[in-house]
């Protein structure tokens, strides 16, 4: 059975190769070398003192299991905005198809803002890795969902090769080991199922005890309000990735103060209860 995760790689990669076309690989390769060195992604993601919740804020216009969020006329504002509040990172959704995004928005947000961007796509070929660097990413997604142990190995390597971090996302305990096994940096519990699209934010707190301890920690998708913001904090996420909610906020600046703040309240408490 098809499942919507291998759907939406189908379309991936037939936009991919219509890329490649124009630009092929070697050129690409050229592209992201002369590209400015990326930022340090991983520092932001932890954050300044271990108490504080890092808010990756994404840029999102639509998605497959909620249609259109929002027109997003300018994604360098809505990402300057983010910015304003405090977010850690931008992540900024590059797949045409379902998310209606584009590497031209990766570019325009980039070069606004100053913070860690991630190119938020569905990574199954190198290309798209050497594309993320000459657009400017500091970060990639990397799903391990969809792809092998091999191929998550080697983009990983890529990834760090090409001095950029990856977020490697998970939704199960097997993903988590795998994603541990690579020695990634960066774990992502994604409480939204990528083969049926159903989210359940339970997920996060089930697995949370699983994730590697010198990892970043992320707890994404299913934020709707400061409370799920909470709930991940005080389950031990030191960062949350954020669309939907805050795109339909209308104040993208004061709703990410507001979950950093709730978000931290939560961490603090969570930590003193390690602690005692
Ligand atoms: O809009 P939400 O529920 O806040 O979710 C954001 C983010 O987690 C979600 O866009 C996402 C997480 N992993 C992905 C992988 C591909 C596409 C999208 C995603």
């Amino acid at each position: 059975m098809t499942t919507v995760l291998d759907d939406i790689i189908v379309g991936v990669r037939q936009d991919m190769d219509e890329r490649k076309a124009q630009v092929p690989l070697e050129e690409m390769k050229e592209k992201a070398a002369h590209a400015p060195a990326a930022l340090d992604a991983l520092a932001a993601l932890r954050g300044a003192s271990e108490d504080t919740l890092e808010v990756i804020s994404e840029v999102k216009r639509s998605s497959p299991s909620k249609g259109a969020l929002s027109d997003i006329p300018d994604p360098a504002d809505l990402a300057a905005a983010y910015e304003a509040g405090g977010a850690a990172a931008i992540s900024v959704l590059t797949e045409q198809r379902r998310f209606k995004g584009s590497l031209a928005d990766l570019k325009a947000v980039r070069e606004r803002v100053s913070i860690p961007v991630l190119r938020k796509d569905f990574t199954v070929d190198e290309y798209q890795i050497y594309e993320a660097r000459a657009y400017g990413a500091d970060l990639v997604l990397l799903i391990v969902a969809a792809l092998d142990d091999e191929t998550l190995q080697r983009f990983l390597d890529l990834t760090h090769e090409l001095g950029m971090s990856a977020l490697v996302e998970t939704h199960t305990p097997e993903e988590i080991e795998r994603a541990k096994a690579v020695g990634a940096r960066i774990v992502g519990v994604n409480v939204r199922n990528l083969k049926t699209l159903e989210v359940d934010n339970s997920n996060f707190e089930k697995l949370a005890h699983l994730l590697p301890e010198d990892a970043v920690t992320i707890a994404e998708s299913g934020v709707l309000s400061a409370q799920e913001v909470a709930d991940y904090a005080s389950h031990g996420a030191q960062a949350i990735l954020v669309g939907e909610a805050l795109v339909q906020s209308g104040e993208p600046t004061e709703t990410v103060q507001l979950f950093r703040e709730t978000g931290q309240r939560a961490r603090h408490e969570f930590l003193n209860h390690l602690k005692n």
